[in-house]
């Protein structure tokens, strides 16, 4: 199945390239509309409530936009009770990877999905040890390019799988898409995926 010969099945309310190659990767065409929306933490709101949150805004946002089933989802990286989102320069990102080094962290991700079922979500948390990362490390990789527009200031798909010891959890979600727990959504919103199953 590619883009070019398949119809979209569904609508991404994404700008995040991982996300659509992850639906790609299981053979979801999805037509793309990024939304934006205000992605400051409320007052007191947990990790979860506030992945959670967004996604549904973003699904909701994009949902206007489109007659199919839409897909919002959020990412965030939980370390020692701060949530990290994108470093914004190479000083906030240096202070990330001082904090996630040695350490273990959550990484969070919601998915949210509109559709004949109305608005479901799930939210998956993944375990992820660090070993410890040499200063030099922490400045060579900033120079590769590659934490700017991730949460935490890492990718576990890239260069920084060399930092990763172990993880507990779902890969796919870490990346920005849990995909087990999203066909189970897709399903639910009767978005057929390659197995026939509804
Ligand atoms: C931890 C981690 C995050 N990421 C990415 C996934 C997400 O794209 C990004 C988290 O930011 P998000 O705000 O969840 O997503 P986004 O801004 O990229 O896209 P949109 O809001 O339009 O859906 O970090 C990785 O690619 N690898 C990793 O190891």
């Amino acid at each position: 199945m590619t883009e070019t010969s398949s119809p979209a099945v569904l609508c991404l309310a994404s700008a995040s390239p991982r996300r659509r190659e992850l639906l790609a990767s299981i053979g979801v065409v999805a037509e793309v509309k990024p939304v934006d929306i205000d992605e400051t933490p409320l007052a007191e709101e947990s990790p979860e409530a506030y992945v959670v949150r967004l996604a549904r805004e973003k699904a909701s946002a994009g949902g206007r936009l489109t007659r199919l089933p839409t897909l919002g989802s959020d990412t965030a990286v939980v370390c020692e009770g701060r949530i990290l989102g994108k470093p914004t320069d190479r000083t906030e990102a240096a202070e990330m990877l001082h904090l996630l080094s040695g350490r273990a962290h959550q990484v969070l991700t919601a998915v949210a999905v509109t559709g004949p079922a109305g608005l479901l979500d799930v939210c998956v948390t993944t375990r992820v040890q660090m070993r410890r990362i040499e200063e030099r490390e922490v400045a060579a990789y900033w120079a590769t390019g590659e934490p700017v527009d991730k949460a935490g200031g890492y990718a576990i798909q890239g260069l920084a799988a060399i930092f990763i010891e172990r993880i507990e959890g779902s890969h796919s979600a870490v990346v920005g898409l849990p995909l087990y727990e999203t066909a189970q959504l897709l399903g639910r919103q009767g978005v057929r995926l390659w197995n026939g199953a509804v």
